[in-house]
């Protein structure tokens, strides 16, 4: 047996692995990297974040990931090039952090990358019949495991499309492992570029858990903030928004697409959600001459009603705990509308729950990649065809 696949195998019947888990989102402003201690797998599993670093991109990086970024056309040299880049370049930015933590990359058993999406492409949303759910993800694990000599599990969304889902959200494999609890029904929301939840029912019935996506969380926000100001990434805090007024023609006009009204679990990206989008939203409430504050207010609006409806209808007329993780946390105009339109539910940070959340999905990374190496059959089975039981990720050898 080869050095690597004998390593391979050692790992896999380890009970405790170090395994660091990445997440470079749809919002592109850098790289998330979570240092986990896993110890046990499935239902058993028990996770430690060690170690927490955000590192953020440079301007000239984003620029260059946006060029390809949710758009059908694209300087497809540029793709291939930043393939390899982003691959090599998450290496570099994990021995760096590992040499600040003290830590050898010898004493990591795992990595477990994410990679860059630059595609979402679901049947529903390309709409072509006969034409199969699609996703791309860039940044190759192949560069991760030579540069840092640790094994990599990577391409988490693919084996997930082969199987019969979207590709996402893989969420639920980790919420669900590390987060469900006896008595409570909970919401793990995740509010980043585009917001996710996963239901977690107080019964444990795993027949009755899913993740979906629900629309907009800080995209369109996003977009729209680096459109009109070229000094700004996003509202911070919510302020602009804060200091305007929602036009309720327009929420409502943005709330009126296919999307809402599909079933969950169902998902979408950027290149549903964008300034085009906001666009015809406005051309049909016939409001294209509003300020950049009530703008700001009515997209901050529409992104907290989109979550708060599709909650409200996971859990009708109920009660129950939700734990907020990503940057829209941090929003206090949208924590605010959410907690205005779901008046019986506990809003918490994930903090709560002794998880950082802003490391929250470089962690679900992490527990995908456990599985997938774990000597262990998956003892998962939501009985839903859109959420396989199946290992996900690709695994790359150094040698
Ligand atoms: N202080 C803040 N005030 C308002 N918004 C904030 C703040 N901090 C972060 N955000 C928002 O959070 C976004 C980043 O969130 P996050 O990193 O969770 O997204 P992501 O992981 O890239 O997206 P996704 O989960 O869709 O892949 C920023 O682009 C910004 O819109
Ligand atoms: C294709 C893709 O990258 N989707 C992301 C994105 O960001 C949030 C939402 O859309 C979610 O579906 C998914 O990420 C999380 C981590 C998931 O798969 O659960």
């Amino acid at each position: 047996m080869s050095n690597s696949l004998e390593h391979l195998y050692q790992i896999s019947k380890k009970n405790k692995r170090v395994i660091i888990g990445l997440m470079s989102g749809t919002s592109l402003d850098g790289l998330d990297i979570a240092l986990c201690a896993v110890e046990g797998s499935g239902l058993n599993t028990q996770l430690k974040l060690l170690q927490f670093n955000t590192v953020p991109y440079t301007d000239d990086l984003k620029h260059k990931i946006k060029n390809i970024f949710s758009k059908r056309q694209v300087d497809l040299e540029q793709v291939c090039i930043l393939n390899a880049y982003l691959g090599s370049f998450h290496a570099d930015l994990i021995l760096k952090s590992l040499l600040q933590w003290n830590i050898r990359p010898a004493e990591v058993d795992l990595i477990a990358s994410h990679g860059q999406t630059i595609y979402h492409a679901p049947a529903a949303l390309h709409g072509l019949p006969g034409w199969p759910n699609a996703t791309l993800q860039i940044g190759d694990g192949d560069h991760l495991a030579v540069k840092t000599g640790i094994i990599t599990v990577s391409d988490f969304r693919q084996k997930h499309i082969a199987a019969g889902g979207e590709g996402a959200p893989l969420a639920v494999y980790g919420d669900y492992l590390l987060f469900s609890q006896n008595g409570q029904d909970r919401i793990m929301l995740n509010i980043g570029g585009i917001a996710n939840y996963t239901y977690l029912p107080g019964d444990l019935d795993a027949k009755r858990v899913f993740s979906t996506d629900v629309g907009p969380g800080n995209t369109i926000m996003d977009a729209y903030m680096q459109h009109q100001f070229r000094d700004k990434y996003y509202d911070k805090d919510g302020e602009l928004a804060a200091s305007g007024t929602y036009n309720q023609e327009l929420v409502a006009a943005l709330l009126d697409n296919e999307f809402f009204r599909q079933p969950f679990p169902k998902t979408t990206g950027p290149e549903l959600f964008n300034l085009e989008y906001l666009k015809t939203a406005q051309q049909t409430a016939n409001c294209q001459n509003l300020s950049a504050a009530n703008i700001m207010a009515s997209l901050n609006r529409f992104s907290a009603v989109g979550i708060a409806t599709a909650i409200r209808e996971t859990i009708k007329g109920g009660t129950g705990a939700i734990y907020i993780s990503g940057g829209g946390m941090h929003n206090r105009l949208l924590q605010q509308n959410l907690q205005e339109l779901l008046p019986q539910f506990t809003l918490s940070p994930l903090t709560e729950l002794g998880v950082n959340p802003d490391a929250k999905e470089a962690v679900l990374f992490a527990v995908l990649a456990n599985e997938c190496i774990a000597n262990q059959n998956l003892d998962l089975d939501f009985g839903n065809p859109k959420i396989p039981t199946i290992r996900l990720g690709k695994i790359s050898l150094p040698d």
